[in-house]
């Protein structure tokens, strides 16, 4: 196969950011993708339908001339929403999930959750209205091992909140064991997405040769038989699997520091990305689903009608884009890869 066409699709779990930096990286997702799922975690995050009004302007503005996009704003929990604020999101048309991030557990979570319980009245409420819940799935408890905190947060936290909210409809965002996609296999009303560096990479590659900050995200790359699992969800045809790039910027500086910053950039070529992984697996016909209709199922949103085209060409990866401060490393930068849009 030399030409490769697809509804256009959609990224449903996206970090843009703000100001110039959010000006640097919104062309790349607008080249691929109709619509995307604005992650909340500004400094400070997005709180309430107001916070997501004015952050939805400020994306609007950034938009290249003459380029469509549709940004799906989110709010981000803490401790003190209302589930007034659940009623005006849901209300808004313009807000289509909340997200969860437990308090300390990645970039921008100082605001998250102390203790997923206090939540409960605001989740009856958004079970009630039927707006989605995003989790990013882990633990914080600094005596788990970080290569168990997905796993941990499912028996802890996330069966016992399937149980009080039954109907509530989840989104386990950025997967990355056999154990969510178990989880998810078996549970009513919930769906994830996964990221194109778990399709690609097993945890080696943060220690190839050396320390390599570049492949470090959260939550973090695990071993190379849950990327199978991971794999083979994705590429199934199952429509509880969709895509959500979670590119995730950082300015050079931050991430190749003492204490780096977690997190991968993959906006710039995420559908290339995605297709080298779906190729590996002899899937490539199960990509247009994947990228372009489940997140649109589940969200209740018409799919797309316009098309894309990726062709097959070897290009490098480059190692650097501009980006404000110090310039911002791609995934995977200097790798040649086989697929690129047209
Ligand atoms: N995935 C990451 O490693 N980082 C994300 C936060 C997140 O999605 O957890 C970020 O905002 O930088
Ligand atoms: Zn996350
Ligand atoms: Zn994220």
């Amino acid at each position: 196969m030399q030409n490769l066409t697809l509804t256009r699709p959609d990224d449903w779990h996206l970090h843009l950011r703000d100001g110039e930096a959010l000006k640097a990286v919104l062309p790349h997702t607008v080249r691929q993708f109709a619509r995307a799922i604005i992650m909340p975690n500004l400094k400070p995050p997005v709180r309430s339908v107001a916070d997501a009004a004015a952050y939805r302007g400020r994306i609007m503005a950034a938009i290249p001339a003459g380029k469509q996009f549709e940004p799906l704003m989110t709010l981000y929990l803490t401790d003190n929403t209302s589930p007034e604020e659940i009623i005006a999101a849901k209300a808004s048309q313009f807000v289509k999930a909340v997200k969860y991030y437990p308090a300390g557990a990645t970039t921008n979570s100082d605001f998250g959750v102390t203790d997923i319980r206090k939540c409960d009245r605001v989740f009856e409420m958004m079970e009630q209205v039927d707006i989605p819940l995003l989790l990013h799935g882990e633990v914080t408890d600094r005596d788990v091992d970080i290569f168990d905190r997905e796993k941990v947060f499912i028996e802890k936290h996330l069966i016992p909140l399937k149980e009080r909210f039954p109907n509530l409809r989840v989104v386990l965002e950025h997967i990355t064991t056999a154990d969510a996609v178990q989880f998810v296999l078996a549970t009513n009303n919930i769906a994830a997405t996964i990221t194109p560096q778990h399709l690609l990479f097993s945890r080696n590659v943060i220690f190839q040769g050396g320390i390599r900050p570049h492949f470090y995200c959260l939550p973090i790359l695990k071993r190379e038989e849950h990327r199978l699992a991971l794999l083979q969800a994705a590429t199934s045809g199952n429509p509880k699997f969709f895509l959500g790039t979670d590119s995730a910027p950082h300015p050079r500086n931050s991430k190749e520091s003492s204490c780096g910053c977690a997190g991968c950039y993959s906006a710039l070529h995420a559908m290339e990305l995605y297709a080298e992984a779906f190729e590996s697996a002899n899937s490539l016909d199960k990509l247009e689903a994947f990228a372009s209709f489940y997140g649109a199922d589940f969200y209740q949103l018409p799919r797309n009608s316009e098309q894309i085209a990726l062709t097959k060409t070897t290009w490098r990866i480059p190692d650097e884009v501009p980006f404000p401060e110090s310039g911002l490393v791609p995934l995977w930068a200097g790798q040649e890869i086989r697929w690129q849009m047209v």
